[in-house]
């Protein structure tokens, strides 16, 4: 059966038939890294990794880039307040921090949550600062393509032209009258309100570390032309899917078209738009105000579940956040871990705390599930053949048919993998409590000797061992039932 998704520019659900059989070239849009990861850029990073195992499931070979924009003017600004006399610290913005050191620290907190929710990692991870020279080399292309032009007022900035190219509007389906300007710089240096920063020209304001030569002087790149250049880079000038969040279609990527096919890419075939997660109806948006962090939502659940609220719905639909939304998928969660945890213990005689792996890769999906995930990535529906899978198993288990439950097992665990929900993504906190469970027994041992010391009121002794755990960074407390200790904070 073919595969079938939503085309954002022809409106229209098709089949996908890859540009070259076998495999796929995805670029999603990354994050901005001027503040702390919410919830809402998550959903759409899940939404793509879906995608991805997906196609992978089907057996393409699959080639992911998603761009790091590191260099931007709300980073830009975002720093420069840091110096500013009256900033104030708080939890994510510290004082005096670079630009490039803040883009950086942010980064990481994306890649940490992405990680934690069991987002696998890009094939590529291109930071928009590393791609200059390809930037230029497209721009050049589109000055001499008659598409773009140096700033009329002579600020150094270079602009796409949007009269140039007929087919601007056409992603979003509009009509270049009806649009507005765009706000990127004063318009008395453009052809056209509506004309766009590709350079933007160094101003005294901004610092000189975020400054490069360009043959229309020294500036740094606006921010829909770095994708452009870094899906060519990577993927060619044709390739297959290009996805992000529904909020970028404009102007983001409407641009992004108009930049790589002025200058003769035939640029994406499919464009697929995750829709929003929102908070009481409205976008989660940092400037909003009105974001939940990846932190915050696993202070309440684990990751499983997080990831499960955040994968459940169709990529497409909204998604609103309600107080209940994590008890309900944790409640989910726990229905898929009953039974497979039953089936182990009844079909396999593995116990929840045995170790064991089990060869999962002849393992498959239902043809419910599959025809679901074949239709536009149909999750919910995927989710309801899950649980439906579930329900057969434990039906058959409660008869002492083991054979149907063995067979609903294997199939819930192809699915569960499929949807990223596999138990790998808690692996990181296993191993973590593995270690603290070590580190337990060996702490003991040594506060036993301390205690034995103190008894025998061999002083010495015992400040040697609480001197040697200290240079551990364990803090030992005494306290009317014996010593307990902790890591230094
Ligand atoms: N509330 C949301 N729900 C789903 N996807 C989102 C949400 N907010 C941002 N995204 C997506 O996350 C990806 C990275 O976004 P980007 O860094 O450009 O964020 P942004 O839209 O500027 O976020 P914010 O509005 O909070 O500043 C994009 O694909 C974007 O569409
Ligand atoms: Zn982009």
């Amino acid at each position: 059966m073919s595969i079938r998704f939503y085309d954002t520019k022809q409106a229209i659900t098709r089949d996908f038939v890859p540009l070259i059989e076998g495999k796929v070239g995805l670029y999603y849009c990354g994050a901005t890294v001027q503040g702390m990861p919410h919830v809402g850029h998550v959903r759409s990073a899940i939404a793509f990794d879906i995608l991805t195992r997906w196609l992978e499931n089907r057996g393409y070979e699959v080639t992911v880039v998603r761009n790091v924009t590191d260099i931007d003017d709300k980073i830009l600004e975002k720093s420069a307040a840091s110096f500013g006399e009256d900033f104030e610290e708080d939890e994510d913005y510290f004082a005096n921090e670079a630009w490039f050191a803040l883009a950086y620290r942010f980064e990481q907190e994306f890649a940490s949550a992405y990680d934690t929710l069991g987002v696998r990692r890009p094939t590529y991870e291109p930071r928009a600062t590393g791609h200059i020279t390809e930037m230029h080399q497209l721009i050049n292309t589109l000055i001499e393509r008659g598409h773009a032009y140096p700033a009329l007022d002579g600020s150094g900035d270079v602009y796409f032209d949007v009269r140039s190219f007929p087919a601007y509007g056409s992603l979003t389906h509009q009509n270049v009258d009806d649009m507005q300007g765009a706000p990127d710089a004063d318009p008395r240096g453009k052809r056209d309100p509506r004309d766009f920063a590709l350079w933007k020209g160094h101003k005294d304001t901004d610092p000189e570390t975020a400054s490069w030569p360009s043959p229309w002087g020294a500036g740094r790149p606006g921010w829909h032309l770095e994708c452009s250049a870094m899906v060519t880079k990577y993927l060619g000038t044709a390739f297959d899917i290009h996805g992000g969040g529904l909020d970028l279609r404009f102007p983001h990527h409407e641009n992004e078209m108009a930049q790589s096919m002025a200058a003769g890419h035939d640029f994406a075939n499919f464009w697929m738009h995750n829709g929003m997660v929102t908070y009481q109806g409205e976008k989660m948006s940092k400037s909003i105000g009105n974001t939940i962090s990846p932190a915050e939502m696993l202070e309440l659940a684990t990751p499983r579940v997080v990831r499960y609220f955040l994968g459940q719905a169709h990529y497409r639909s909204q998604l609103d956040y309600r107080p209940e939304s994590l008890a309900e998928a944790g409640a989910a969660v726990e229905r898929i871990d009953g039974f497979v945890a039953n089936a182990l213990a009844r079909i396999h005689g593995v116990g929840p705390n045995d170790d064991f792996s089990i060869d999962m890769h002849h393992f498959e999906v239902t043809e419910a599930f599959e025809s679901a995930m074949n239709d536009d990535l149909n999750v919910p529906q995927a989710l309801a053949a899950l649980h439906e899978t579930v329900r057969r198993g434990n039906t058959a288990l409660a008869a002492g048919d083991l054979e149907t439950a063995d067979e609903a097992m294997q199939q819930v665990m192809a699915m569960t993998y499929a949807l990223g929900l596999d138990d790998t993504i808690e692996q990181g906190g296993a191993a973590n409590a593995a270690q603290g469970a070590a580190l337990d027994v060996l702490v003991a041992a040594q506060l036993a000797d301390r205690a034995a010391a103190r008894a025998a009121k061999d002083w010495a002794r015992s400040d040697a061992i609480r001197d040697t755990l200290a240079a551990a960074g364990i803090v030992v407390e005494d306290s009317a039932d014996g010593a307990r200790w902790s890591l230094k904070a």
